[in-house]
């Protein structure tokens, strides 16, 4: 009888921890805490970094001092860091080295993420949260809506340094995916004369294929606010538009991150757009997430949840599965698609007329 109450005690309190763990899981994201730039001052150390000699390098005020232990502590439990104690003249020392995670938020790494935290934990785009429960009652699109009564993308035309923190983060994000596409599966893009980067930001993408496909000529697409003051190329050409209205006529169309923006009739209605605007043996390469194809992934598929509610309180966006992209794909009249799951969270879906 005894033994049987200490487990009913045990799964409770695991239980109460559970609770706990969910409710400060907003902590993990603020503690990133980028403004201090603590991984560039452990770059530029280049070696691992005594506590002390890191401490003297932040900016901060001499009375927040002891804070920076309690802030390295958490962020090396989540991965951020690694930590060495050691003891040195009888004293003891930490120091602390980069992880690949922590190198992911140098600002001047090639793949860096470092804008993408500032722009997810703006106001802009938490306050929308404290709308969400509003939102289920009414008829509002998304609760970004009813928090600000624009879309997204009105708002990042209004708001510059918001607009440039975000299509800093998809630009650090593009070079990542479109380095991994050259080295893993160039073949998506040989035999291309064309390609338009439908939704293509500020052209990363684009740039990083045109250097390896130097004879394909490329247009970033994209709202005339975000091309507004790109200059093009030799193969290269900013075109600014609405993509529900025309798109310019290619060979073929990559749609990176933008059906997961939309709900299954507007995403019918781009591809509609897509399907007029190619030749027929050209194709659309989307590039976003295919759920429930690695389940074994616990991490990936928790991550993919994360953005498809970021989605649905941003955008009237969702993450599909490959029983929804077929039905999409086929709903707008193309004939065929294919997947290739290499690029992480993202998979490659070519899709033909
Ligand atoms: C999530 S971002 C993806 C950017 C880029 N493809 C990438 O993956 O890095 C979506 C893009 O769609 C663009 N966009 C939104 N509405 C659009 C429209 N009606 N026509 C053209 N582009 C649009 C946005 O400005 C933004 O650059
Ligand atoms: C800003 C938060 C992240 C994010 C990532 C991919 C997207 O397509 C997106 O569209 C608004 C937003």
């Amino acid at each position: 009888m005894e033994s049987h109450s200490e487990e009913h005690a045990t799964k409770l309190l695991q239980a109460q921890t559970h609770v706990w763990n969910h409710i400060f899981k907003f902590i993990n994201s603020f503690s990133l805490a980028v403004e201090l730039s603590l991984p560039d001052i452990m770059h530029k150390y280049g070696q691992p970094m005594p506590l002390s000699k890191l401490i003297a390098s932040l900016p901060i005020h001499p009375s927040k001092t002891c804070f920076i232990y309690r802030l390295m502590r958490i962020l090396t439990h989540s991965g951020f860091f690694s930590q060495h104690n050691g003891i040195e003249n009888e004293q003891e020392v930490i120091r602390y080295e980069l992880t690949d995670a922590s190198r992911l938020l140098l600002k001047d790494h090639p793949f860096s993420m470092t804008s993408l935290p500032q722009a997810i934990l703006d106001p802009i785009l938490v306050n929308p949260w404290f709308q969400f429960s509003t939102w289920f009652t009414n008829e509002d699109p998304t609760p970004f809506h009813t928090q600000h009564g624009m879309t997204l993308w009105d708002l990042a035309g209004r708001e510059p340094k918001f607009n440039h923190l975000f299509n800093d983060g998809m630009a650090g994000d593009a070079r990542l995916v479109s380095s991994v596409m050259i080295e893993k599966c160039k073949g998506v893009f040989n035999g291309l004369e064309s390609l338009i980067d439908v939704g293509g930001g500020t052209g990363t993408m684009a740039k990083v294929i045109a250097t390896s496909f130097p004879q394909l000529k490329c247009i970033v697409f994209d709202l005339p606010h975000v091309v507004a003051d790109l200059q093009g190329t030799e193969n290269i050409k900013y075109v600014g538009g609405d993509m529900f209205e025309a798109i310019p006529s290619a060979d073929s169309i990559m749609l990176k991150w933008i059906l997961h923006n939309w709900n299954d009739e507007e995403c019918v209605k781009i591809l509609n757009k897509c399907k007029e605007a190619i030749t027929c043996d050209g194709k659309v390469i989307v590039i976003d997430m295919v759920t429930e194809s690695k389940k074994e992934d616990d991490r990936l598929v928790e991550t993919q949840l994360f953005f498809d509610m970021q989605m649905m309180v941003t955008l009237t966006g969702k993450e599909r599965n490959e029983k929804e992209w077929g039905k999409l794909i086929f709903s707008a009249g193309f004939s065929n698609y294919k997947i290739t799951p290499v690029l992480g969270l993202n998979s490659i879906i070519e899709v033909y007329p």
